[in-house]
C-alpha cells in the first residue's frame, strides 16, 4: 500500500504566474499552509525551472507541469534532462508512445522523478473531444488513458475528480490520481468544464489535488489554501 499523505502535502499549488519573483512572493504569503508547488508553461517559461531548483532546495516539492508530447526519442531526453531539477512529478500527455518514452527517460535518469499521464484536460467535456475527433466519452477516453498509464508503467494520473473513482478502479492503489479543476464551493469556475470540491476529491480517492486561481487571485491566499486543507482533511 502508498504511503499516506498528509492533508497539507495533498494541496498542489498551481504557480500560474509571469515571473518567479511574482511566484516567490505568492509562495511567501502562503507561508506553511503549503508545500507542494506546480510550475506550467507560463512561469516555466519564463526562469521558472531555474525557480524549480530552489524550492527543491528550500525543503519544497515540486510539480513541472511541461505536458510532454513528441515523438519517443525527444520525449526521452527531454525527461532525462528535467529530472536533475529534483521534481516529484513531471507530466506528459497521456498518449502511449509518449508514456513508454518517458517511463524510459525516467528510468535512465534513475532520480526519482515520478511520470503523469494527462488523460483528458478538465477544461474538456465530451463535445471538445467530438470536436477534436475523438468517437468517444470524456469518461471512457479517460478509462483507456488510465489502462494504458498502468500498463506502461507509468506513476500516476492527471484527471477531473468527477472520473477518479473510475480510475482508481483501473489503477489499483499503488499509482497516483492527481486533480485540477478544483473548486471550493462558490469559487469561480473559469475555463474549467469537470469540476470537483476538494471534499468531493477526497471522498473519491484523490492522491493530489491541484489549485491555481482560488488561491493566486485571492485577497488571502494563505488562507483559502488552509480552508482547502481543512477541507480536504475533514473529508479523508
Ligand atoms: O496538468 C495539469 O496540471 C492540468 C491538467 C488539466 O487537465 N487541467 C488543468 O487545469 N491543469 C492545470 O491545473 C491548473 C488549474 O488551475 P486553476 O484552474 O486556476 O485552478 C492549471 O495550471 C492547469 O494548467
Amino acid at each position: 500500500m502508498p504511503e499516506p499523505i498528509s492533508p497539507r502535502d495533498r494541496l498542489i499549488v498551481a504557480l500560474d504566474m509571469a515571473s518567479p519573483d511574482e511566484a516567490e512572493r505568492l509562495i511567501e504569503r502562503i507561508g506553511d499552509a503549503a508545500s507542494f508547488y506546480k510550475i506550467g508553461y507560463r512561469l516555466g517559461y519564463a526562469g521558472g525551472l531555474g525557480l524549480a531548483e530552489r524550492l527543491v532546495r528550500g525543503g519544497h516539492k515540486v510539480f513541472l507541469d511541461l505536458k510532454l508530447h513528441d515523438i519517443g526519442n525527444t520525449v526521452e531526453e527531454g525527461v532525462q534532462s528535467l529530472a536533475g531539477i529534483g521534481a516529484t512529478f513531471l507530466t506528459v500527455h497521456a498518449y502511449p508512445q509518449t508514456m513508454r518514452a518517458a517511463a524510459s527517460g525516467r528510468d535512465t535518469a534513475g532520480t526519482g522523478l515520478k511520470i503523469l499521464g494527462v488523460t483528458v484536460l478538465t477544461s474538456y467535456d465530451d463535445a471538445d473531444a467530438r470536436e477534436a475527433g475523438y468517437g468517444l466519452t470524456v469518461a471512457d477516453l479517460v478509462a483507456v488513458r488510465a489502462a494504458a498509464a498502468k500498463a506502461i508503467g507509468i506513476d500516476g494520473i492527471v484527471c477531473s475528480a468527477a472520473e477518479a473513482a473510475q480510475v482508481r478502479a483501473i489503477l489499483g492503489p499503488d499509482r497516483l490520481i492527481v486533480t485540477p479543476g478544483i473548486r471550493p464551493a462558490g469559487a469561480e469556475i473559469g475555463d474549467q468544464k469537470r469540476v470537483v470540491t476538494p471534499a468531493a476529491a477526497m471522498r473519491a480517492g484523490v492522491d493530489h489535488v491541484v489549485v491555481g486561481r482560488p488561491i493566486t487571485g485571492a485577497a488571502d491566499p494563505r488562507d483559502v489554501a488552509r480552508r482547502i486543507v481543512d477541507e480536504m482533511a475533514a473529508a479523508l
